[in-house]
């Protein structure tokens, strides 16, 4: 049995989803998908295990240190490309090979590899971008699980002038799917009063 993420007599299976009819995409969040203490325990337990790093990608030709550390993990098959750079993937981590499994039984779609980003405090953000990346196919799905500080996660169409921003409280689980790489951009903002560190998952899948 999972040692964090069911409790006994709980399934979050049960728990509500909040579905969005965005245009162009298909967004549900299950903001309590892991009770707070699950979520809480989790966080600290890849904060600490986890080989993070600050990587650089390649912005105009030049390295840039990205503003969070990562992690990128999964089956070994895994190569992910994005500005510039190759990433290897790092072998599972039980918890995260465990969650991986979960999140793919609970949303019906399969998973394979993991982005994992340690945001130390509210300085540290990500720029908006699509999860479009090659590897990841047509319509990739894309599962983003939260732990830690709450933070605000923004999207934005490409040809509209359309914008939406939720807080990702420690636990929730936000699912994009349909055509949203391709019509939407997402980022999370600075938020410079924020002190304390979140981490976060977003669940692929890269086909062999
Ligand atoms: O930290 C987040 O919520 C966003 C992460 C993200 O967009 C990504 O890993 O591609
Ligand atoms: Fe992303």
């Amino acid at each position: 049995m999972s040692i964090l993420t069911r409790q006994p007599g709980s399934d979050n299976r049960q728990k509500a989803a909040e579905h969005f009819s965005v245009p162009n995409a298909d967004i549900q969040l299950w903001p309590d998908w892991l009770p707070r203490s699950n979520s809480d325990a989790l966080q600290q337990q890849l904060e600490h295990q986890l080989r993070w790093a600050q990587d650089s990608i390649m912005m105009f030709g030049k390295p840039v240190k990205i503003p969070r550390q990562q992690v990128w993990m999964g089956e070994p098959h895994c190569q992910y490309r994005y500005s510039g750079m190759t990433f290897s993937p790092q072998p599972w981590h039980p918890l995260v090979k465990q969650l991986t499994e979960e999140i793919s039984d609970f949303t019906g779609y399969h998973f394979n590899c993991v982005l994992l980003n340690l945001y130390q405090n509210g300085q540290q953000h990500m720029g908006w971008h699509a999860d479009n990346e090659r590897e990841l196919g047509i319509d990739p799905v894309i599962a983003s699980l939260s732990l830690g500080s709450t933070r605000r996660f923004e999207l934005k169409h490409r040809h509209q002038p359309w914008q939406l921003a939720w807080d990702l409280p420690s636990g929730s689980l936000l699912l994009m799917a349909g055509a949203c790489q391709l019509h939407w951009l997402h980022r999370l903002p600075k938020q410079s009063r924020i002190t304390q560190s979140r981490v976060n998952l977003t669940f692929r899948y890269i086909a062999a």
